[in-house]
């Protein structure tokens, strides 16, 4: 199948961003982002999007966003934490390289700081993240055809696992 060598899924904090930055530099490939795709599109930021036009609105946009990037992006590809949630998406999915980056509700909360830009987080973060990786996380691994283990482990290492299982 053509498109993206790896798909990165995961939730917030896991380190699609960041890894797929490691990984693109790893392969000399280009790296995109679907949040990054969005902002570029629409001239907006996530939260923005969120707090004027509301979620359901942000989840049009990043529908169309991944469909366009599995069609055509050539390297990696990191989705936004909440992409999955959409049928079309996982269907979208299927016959693709899709790593899952796991991450446990400490790490994450500590990655993820205030959780400012991530308008899902607002409030109280700790129990915001944790609602969403009970919900997410068979969702994830439904889609996955890897499955790494970020907790305590640096981006270059996680990317260094990657990099490994896909030689
Ligand atoms: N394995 C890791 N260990 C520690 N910090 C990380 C790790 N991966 C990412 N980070 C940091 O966590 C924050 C969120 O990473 P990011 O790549 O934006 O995650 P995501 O795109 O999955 O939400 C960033 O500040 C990043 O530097
Ligand atoms: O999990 C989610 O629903 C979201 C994750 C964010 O991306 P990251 O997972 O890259 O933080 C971003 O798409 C938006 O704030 C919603
Ligand atoms: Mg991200």
């Amino acid at each position: 199948m053509t498109g993206p060598r790896v798909v990165l899924v995961g939730p917030m904090g896991a380190g699609k961003t960041t890894v797929a930055g490691l990984l693109g530099d790893a392969w000399g490939l280009p790296v995109r982002d679907t949040d990054a795709d969005i902002e570029a599109r629409t001239g907006r930021s996530v939260s923005d999007i969120f707090v004027e036009d509301g979620e359901d609105h942000f989840r049009a946009l990043e529908r169309e966003a991944v469909a366009e990037a599995l069609a055509t992006h050539p390297g990696v590809l990191a989705l936004g934490g909440g992409a999955v949630l959409a049928e079309e998406t996982r269907a979208r999915l299927a016959g693709h390289e899709v790593v899952f980056l796991r991450v446990g509700l400490t790490d994450a909360v500590k990655r993820v700081g205030l959780g400012v830009g991530r308008p899902l987080l607002l409030g109280n973060v700790r129990s915001r993240v944790k609602v969403l990786l009970d919900e997410r996380t068979p969702v994830y691994e439904s889609v996955a055809t890897l499955v790494v283990d970020t907790d305590g482990r640096s981006p270059d290492e996680v990317a260094a696992e990657i990099l490994e299982a896909l030689a």
